[in-house]
């Protein structure tokens, strides 16, 4: 059981060196296996419990994978994939797994999903994904556990998404590189993060266009070869740091090439945090004391990310007065007031909306990660807390986080990451 112990007080300053994008990483290794010969490059990886449950699934399919972790960097060579299936035990352990299924439809004729993981935020819903390959031409056989799809070939439709769901539009993107014909995706994510996906695909010979538009076009084509390509930066972890440095009153440079933390920078800066680029730099600083309260509302890009919600109630309820907070895109995703609460915040949950009442001292507390977001809002609060928070599981915070204590510890922090028995 990994648990982090963080003590409050201590101002953050220095140099946050923001990793690369959890949210890109999986689905460019999941790019990586529609390549039939040669080795994928990918650089800036993010060295998080993600990223080796991606390999250890890439591997349990036939992939050779190199993880150089002091370089930062993925060595891919998918030409001997001999296995459709998405075991359990790996599948289960997050959310990334669904990333694998194009590939393995297009290289073997079938994927078979014994489970997928990923964080509990209520309802996680795949019919867009499943739809989407039905319209391509695969069946799909939806078991109680296990999912099987299943095609001799796809061909190109035309695709509609309810809402643009971030992994579907990848997947759908990722079965229409190599189908025949010309696919279009109406209502497609326009996240960051899927540009970049596009932006490699694009480089492995995928033709794609309408990127960040909400309808994009995909020409098939007959193969996809391998190439390097340099994974873009993660705006949640940067999001989080400009955070850490907003609540205690701290400055912080955040490196992280082409950095942009959109709504999150102008929200923070209305509750009293200060930016500044300086060239490839992004500066965030917080003199005023205490913050002002804030009101967001979660939605798609270019909205507030819903993951950076849980951050961004830690730093509402150091606010001075009644913040608001309405989630939209997930329907269980408050697991972090109850917590907040033991530690002296005042959070009322209401169905999809939460008020948060501040500012009210924070206390250390033990106190449980439901899932990745709300761990790392509860070590945002035990940084801003008096006393001591001990926050379980670290897991939770490892499967996005990368080196976070040593990150944290180099800018000022009191945090310790342990390994505990049971
Ligand atoms: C690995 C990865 O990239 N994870 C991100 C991705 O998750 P993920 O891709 O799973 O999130 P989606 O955008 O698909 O889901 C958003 C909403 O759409 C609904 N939905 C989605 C697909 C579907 O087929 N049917 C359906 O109803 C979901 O239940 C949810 O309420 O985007 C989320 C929303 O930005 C982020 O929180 C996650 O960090
Ligand atoms: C919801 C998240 O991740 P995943 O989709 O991988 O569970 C997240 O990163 O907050």
């Amino acid at each position: 059981m990994v648990r982090y112990r963080v003590r409050g007080g201590n101002a953050l300053r220095g140099t946050a060196f923001i990793q690369g994008a959890k949210n890109a990483v999986l689905p460019m290794i999941g790019a990586a296996l529609l390549v039939p010969k040669g080795r994928t490059v990918l650089r800036n990886v993010p060295i998080i419990e993600d990223v080796r449950r991606a390999v250890e699934l890439a591997e349990a399919v036939g992939a050779h994978v190199e993880l150089h972790e002091a370089e930062r960097t993925l060595v891919i060579d998918a030409s001997r994939l001999d296995s459709a299936v998405l075991p359990a035990r790996i599948a289960r352990r997050f959310r990334g797994c669904v990333l694998f299924t194009p590939a393995l439809l297009h290289r073997l004729g079938e994927a078979i999903v014994e489970g997928v993981g990923g964080c509990n935020l209520g309802s996680r819903n795949l019919d867009f994904h499943y739809l989407g390959y039905k319209r391509l031409g695969a069946v799909v056989d939806e078991g109680e556990t296990v999912i099987h799809v299943k095609a001799s070939g796809l061909t190109g439709a035309t695709l509609y998404l309810d809402t643009p769901s971030h992994t579907g539009t990848e997947n759908l993107i990722m079965a229409a590189a190599l189908a025949k014909g010309t696919t279009v995706i109406e209502n497609a994510a326009l996240e960051p993060e899927v540009l970049d996906v596009i932006d490699m695909l694009t480089k492995m010979g995928a033709r794609i266009s309408g990127g960040g538009t909400g309808f994009i076009t995909v020409e098939g084509v007959e193969e996809l070869h391998a190439v390097e390509h340099t994974v873009m930066p993660d705006r949640l972890d940067a999001g989080v740091f400009a955070m850490a440095a907003a609540i205690t009153g701290g400055e912080l440079s955040l490196v992280g090439t082409g950095l942009d933390l959109g709504v999150v920078r102008y929200k923070l800066e209305q509750m009293g945090v200060d930016f500044a680029r300086q060239g490839a730099v992004l500066n965030v600083r917080c003199d005023r004391r205490p913050l002002r309260p804030i009101n967001i509302i979660t939605d798609t890009y270019p909205g507030f990310a819903t993951d950076l919600q849980s951050p961004m109630m830690t730093v509402a309820a150091l606010a001075d007065g009644t913040s608001y907070i309405h989630e939209r895109i997930f329907d269980g995703r408050f697991a972090l007031a109850g917590e907040l609460n033991k530690m002296g915040a005042d959070v009322e949950v209401d169905g999809s909306r939460a008020i948060v009442r501040g500012a009210t001292p924070l206390t250390g507390a033990r106190v449980t990660a439901h899932d990745l977001r709300s761990g790392i809002a509860l070590v945002l609060a035990g940084l801003a807390a008096e006393g001591e928070t001990l926050i379980e599981s670290g897991y939770l915070i490892d499967r996005g986080h990368a080196h976070l204590a040593e990150r944290m510890r180099a800018l000022g922090a009191d945090i310790t990451r342990e390994i505990s028995e049971g």
